[in-house]
């Protein structure tokens, strides 16, 4: 049977999985954003819904002017005796440490810390009760696996952590996994860096100590075989064994969207997992991963379509959306009274601030998509502005909005990659609802704006190239798309209010 890869599209990486019963869990890496660590469920590994997050207090999450792409690094999902826990580094604050549930769709508690360094922390509950606790670190300025046995309950460290694997050679020895199968412990680890050379590699002993041998076959996953497959970067993988007894993999990886460019962000991909004799697993047939997979599936049980429009008539966000970093929540405002809406104060931060501005913004996950918005809003000063933004990172975002400049009311399309940014289209216009959004394809975006019940124009067309992850410094997430104000610098109790939003896929 046919199945479409990515699983979870849009920036969704480092993806880690388990089971209870006949349903899934998995979670990804949130760096600087806020609600933070995705939770998605399903029934059958293919179709995934949100559920949640894993970090959505403060106190769990403090991303206090974090860098981008810092904050929130891998998570590891693990369930173990009616509770699941989620394991993960924040780069930015507590480093390594990990919260707790019976739900994962509710809260989960308070964060527990571990005093083990490194990044890509993850948890193996052995039968004898003892729990590893693995990362990998850099030990003589080498990076390699370490794994220490801790007590679940505190955190605590009960032994020294030791490095037990320095991998195959490939640099960046990362993302380890630890699993007992067959009565063998497996080591699968990420190695080669989550670019173009990044590949799975594994491991056994009889020991969670080693000494490990390692595949035959490695690597197990890799794409840098394959330059004229768009699908890239395979790598950071978990294993997991589904209801019926078959094996299966979820890894990070990119579909470039021109040669050597991607900028939906790093997504979670799948794909069938065989043993063979020698007790040695095979990814997909040892094949390459494609967008378009064939393979024995689970009973398939899909979700409802998410509904195109959201119109804020909630109490909270619905889960797709995203702050910057820890919210100021009095900057926002769900329950205007008006019919329904958000309000987004124009606040001091703007889009090229390491903080928190009055910004939304959920993941782009299709080339070929759509987006609207309609926008309620009186610039009362000059530099005060909001509207629609296709948002990867403080120096790498594209804006249509309104505002006052030279005292007159304007539309503006706004280009910034790098160090350069200016206003590829500005015209002036009237006062009244104003309808923005962009026609997105893998190639551009063409920013568009409108009347209600009127023909929509185009403003400008822009590459999707200068705010594509190579074109970052180093970037870890994706594309958002997202709704914004801000004064620019200036105090203002003036608010923006978005009447609805809408995401269509094409
Ligand atoms: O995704 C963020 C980090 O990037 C990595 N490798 O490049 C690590 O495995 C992740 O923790």
């Amino acid at each position: 049977m046919k199945y479409q890869n990515p699983v979870i599209p849009g920036y969704n990486p480092d993806p880690s999985i388990c089971r209870v019963g006949e349903d899934y869990y998995l979670a990804t890496s949130s760096f600087e954003y806020f609600p933070g660590v995705p939770i998605y469920h399903s029934r059958d590994l293919v179709n995934w819904e949100q559920i949640g997050y894993a970090l959505s207090r403060k106190s769990q999450l403090p991303l206090d002017n974090c860098k981008p792409s810092g904050g929130i690094y891998a998570p590891t999902l693990r369930y173990h005796d009616g509770r699941f826990y989620m394991v993960t580094t924040n780069v930015s604050n507590m480093g390594n440490f990990y919260v707790w549930t019976e739900d994962p769709a509710g809260e989960w508690s308070e964060p527990i810390p571990v005093a083990q360094g490194g990044i890509d922390p993850s948890l193996f509950f052995d039968e004898d009760g003892k729990v590893y606790f693995t990362s990998n670190q850099s030990i003589d300025n080498q990076f390699c696996i370490t794994t220490s046995q801790i007590d679940i309950k505190t955190g605590r460290l009960l032994t020294k952590p030791r490095k037990v694997w320095g991998g195959t050679g490939g640099r960046n020895p990362e993302a380890p996994h630890l699993y007992k199968i067959g009565g063998k412990y497996y080591l699968m680890i990420a190695e080669g860096g989550t670019e173009l050379g990044h590949m799975e590699t594994i491991a056994r002993s009889d020991s969670p100590y080693g000494p490990f041998e390692s595949c035959p076959h490695n690597p197990i996953l890799s794409q840098r075989d394959h330059p004229l497959n768009i699908l890239q970067a395979t790598g950071h993988g978990d294993l997991v064994q589904a209801h019926d007894g078959s094996w299966w993999m979820v890894f990070l990886g990119y579909r470039l969207s021109r040669n050597a460019f991607h900028h939906l962000g790093r997504e979670t991909f799948l794909a069938p997992v065989t043993w063979d004799a020698d007790g040695w697993p095979h990814v997909y047939g040892d094949g390459q991963i494609h967008t378009t997979m064939e393979a024995e599936l689970l009973p398939q049980k899909p979700f409802a379509p998410d509904p195109v429009r959201d119109d804020f008539d909630g109490q909270r966000l619905a889960l797709p959306w995203n702050y910057l970093r820890n919210p100021n929540l009095a900057d926002y405002d769900l329950n205007t009274g008006r019919k329904s809406a958000i309000g987004l104060r124009c606040g001091e931060k703007n889009l090229y601030d390491w903080a928190s501005p009055s910004f939304i913004g959920r993941r782009q996950q299709h080339w070929d998509c759509e987006a609207t918005t309609l926008l309620d809003f009186e610039p009362l000063a000059e530099g005060e502005e909001a509207g629609f933004t296709t948002f990867y990172q403080p120096r790498y975002h594209y804006e249509i909005a309104v505002t006052l400049r030279d005292g007159r009311r304007k539309l503006i399309v706004r280009r910034t990659s790098t160090d350069m940014s200016y206003i590829a289209f500005e015209a002036e216009i009237d006062k009244g609802p104003i309808l923005l959004g962009v026609k997105a394809d893998k190639l551009n975006y063409t920013f568009v704006y409108g009347r209600p019940g009127g023909e929509m124009q185009k403003a400008c067309v822009a590459s999707t190239q200068p705010i594509s992850t190579e074109a970052t410094t180093m970037s870890f997430t994706g594309t958002f798309f997202g709704l914004y104000a801000t004064a620019n610098g200036a105090r203002s109790c003036n608010k923006a209010y978005f009447e609805w939003f809408d995401y269509k896929p094409l």
